[in-house]
């Protein structure tokens, strides 16, 4: 009689998964507009979810609607929900875990994002689809089920927000999409994966790390900081423009290690003279940008983004800034993860 209750109850020792649906090309339906065209956010979570066979026999899941949007729109609005979201659903003890559905476009960001602010040892795992639910091999609904499987993993405990998609595992610190349409974009840059994941298993690499986190701020603002791209024959127009525009910090896409020409370092001069928080980051994509190699950061009172990518050091100025922290030598600590 036992075993027939655990039979017709299976589900019920399931963990259980909240899952968030944003938008993004997994939620996407092919339209008529190309061979290859197709509308990001079409699809509902609760429709995406009932196209992924088998994902209930790994966790109860509860699906909720944060938006349905293209990720090229994403902004800090969703952000605070979904960071709101999270905390909540921890601290009531509604889930095990939380996946999120997202764009591929910026999901770096919002991974990256909720890195930060998010300080809990259960999983947080986003995951999206580089080919819209509608064409031949979609891979959004195996990336659904591995994220699912990821997330219900004793192993994925501890280990910040995590980015599941093509089998493979990714920390939100390194990860970044690099290929505009292969599936195989995300790509854990200077680092590699975390691990591997494949309908049967999930494999880390990597041991799990400490927690570390910055506070939300209260008001669901964040301080604007721009991303200026650096080039040959490069002025100081952009520069000057965005501390004209109330740039509190500003972040430079440099070239090669994080440089700019002599003129854009005078405008950078003058943006940290007017108590802009400057960072040099790289438009190179891999390596690291160190301090004081070819730019004195001393002298110039510069933070090098060591190795976040110029639209992830814009994410952690922003917070940083949010939460009344300004001075470059203290900025630099926490672009080294020191918090
Ligand atoms: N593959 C995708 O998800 C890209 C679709 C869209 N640009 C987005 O980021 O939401």
């Amino acid at each position: 009689r036992a075993t027939d209750m655990q039979a017709r109850q299976p589900q019920t020792s399931l963990p259980r998964v909240l899952v968030l649906a944003t938008g993004g090309t997994i939620s996407g339906k092919a339209d008529t507009r190309s061979a290859i065209g197709y509308d990001a956010g079409a699809v509902t979570g609760e429709q995406l979810i009932a196209g992924v066979p088998g994902v209930e026999k790994l966790a109860r899941l509860k699906v909720e609607q944060i938006s349905n949007i293209a990720s090229q729109n994403m902004n800090s609005q969703v952000w605070f929900h979904l960071a709101e979201r999270i905390h909540e659903a921890f601290a009531r003890n509604e889930a095990d875990a939380v996946v999120i559905t997202h764009g591929t476009d910026t999901m770096e960001e919002t991974a990256f994002f909720l890195d930060i602010v998010t300080g809990d040892s259960r999983p947080v795992v986003l995951t999206g689809a580089m080919r819209p639910s509608t064409a031949i091999s979609a891979d959004g609904p195996a990336n659904m089920y591995e994220a699912v499987k990821v997330a219900t993993s004793p192993q994925a405990r501890n280990r910040g927000v995590l980015v599941v998609l093509d089998d493979t595992i990714h920390a939100a610190r390194w990860v970044s999409k690099t290929h505009t349409t292969a599936l195989e974009t995300f790509r854990s840059r200077n680092a590699g994966p975390v691990g591997m994941a494949d309908p049967a298993n999930v494999r880390f690499f990597t041991p799990p790390r400490a927690e570390i986190h910055l506070p939300l701020s209260q008001n669901h603002v964040l301080p604007r900081v721009e991303i200026i791209y650096a080039h040959a024959d490069m002025d100081a127009d952009q520069i000057d423009e965005a501390v004209k525009n109330g740039a509190r910090g500003i972040v430079i896409a440099g070239m090669g290690d994080g440089n700019v020409s002599e003129e854009a370092l005078s405008g950078l001069d003058r943006a940290v003279k007017a108590g802009v928080v400057v960072v040099r980051s790289s438009r190179v994509g891999d390596g690291f940008v160190n301090r004081n190699v070819e730019v004195d950061d001393d002298r110039h009172e510069l933070v090098a983004s060591l190795d976040l990518n110029p639209q992830k050091a814009r994410i952690l100025l922003q917070l940083l800034l949010a939460d009344g922290r300004n001075a470059p030598t203290d900025i630099q600590k926490t672009f080294g993860r020191d918090y």
